[in-house]
């Protein structure tokens, strides 16, 4: 079996599965958002202040390409899935993509208060433009899911076990 990678909305829990994930598995564990901390030297909110956007989807990419032929359970970012390039990687690599589904209830629970501001993304943004920014992402994850796993009420273990049983 190959090493899984998770894609899906920001506060779905990529970061916090992918590691309960690795644990289950024995497998190491990547994160793409540190990678590319790790690369730029640099937070992600202060590297999109400086550079913006843009620049930050080259990163992302970039080291999406290196990554992806490692053996690590990997964590995508919530943009990652939603770039036609990454997305023709990520359906090329042979590898489970697994996109963790939450509820909206479940997205703003999960990004309320520190995990908000970490994220450029949302800054200045309503609870109401987060579940649209979300909504106008879902085809993209949908497309390049081979699983889908609603996360809402699981805890990180009871989603990992999901996710080993639905990829064996
Ligand atoms: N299944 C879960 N149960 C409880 N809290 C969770 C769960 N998944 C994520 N969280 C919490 O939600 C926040 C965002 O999780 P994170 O893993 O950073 O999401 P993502 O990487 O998808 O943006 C964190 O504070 C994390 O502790
Ligand atoms: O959805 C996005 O565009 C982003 C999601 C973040 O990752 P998480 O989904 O892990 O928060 C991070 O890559 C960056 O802030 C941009
Ligand atoms: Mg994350």
């Amino acid at each position: 079996m190959q090493n899984p990678i998770l894609i899906g909305f920001m506060g779905s829990g990529k970061t916090t599965v992918g590691r309960a994930l690795s644990k289950a598995l024995n497998q190491p564990f990547k994160d793409l958002d540190q990678v590319i901390e790790a690369t730029l030297k640099q937070s992600i909110p202060s590297y999109f202040e400086a550079n913006g956007e843009a620049a930050f989807r080259q990163v992302e990419k970039e080291l999406l390409a290196q990554h992806l032929s490692t053996e690590n359970v990997l964590a995508t970012g919530g943009g990652t899935a939603c770039q036609i390039a990454n997305q023709e990687l990520l359906l090329k690599s042979q590898r489970p993509v697994v996109w963790l589904k939450a509820s909206d209830a479940t997205t703003i629970h999960n990004l309320s208060g520190e995990d908000w501001q970490k994220r450029p993304i949302l800054a200045d943004k309503s609870a109401q433009d987060v579940t649209n920014l979300k909504a106008s992402r879902e085809h993209f994850y949908r497309k390049t899911a081979d699983v889908i796993i609603q996360v809402d009420q699981k805890t990180p273990e009871a989603i990992a076990e999901e996710i080993i049983q639905r990829i064996s």
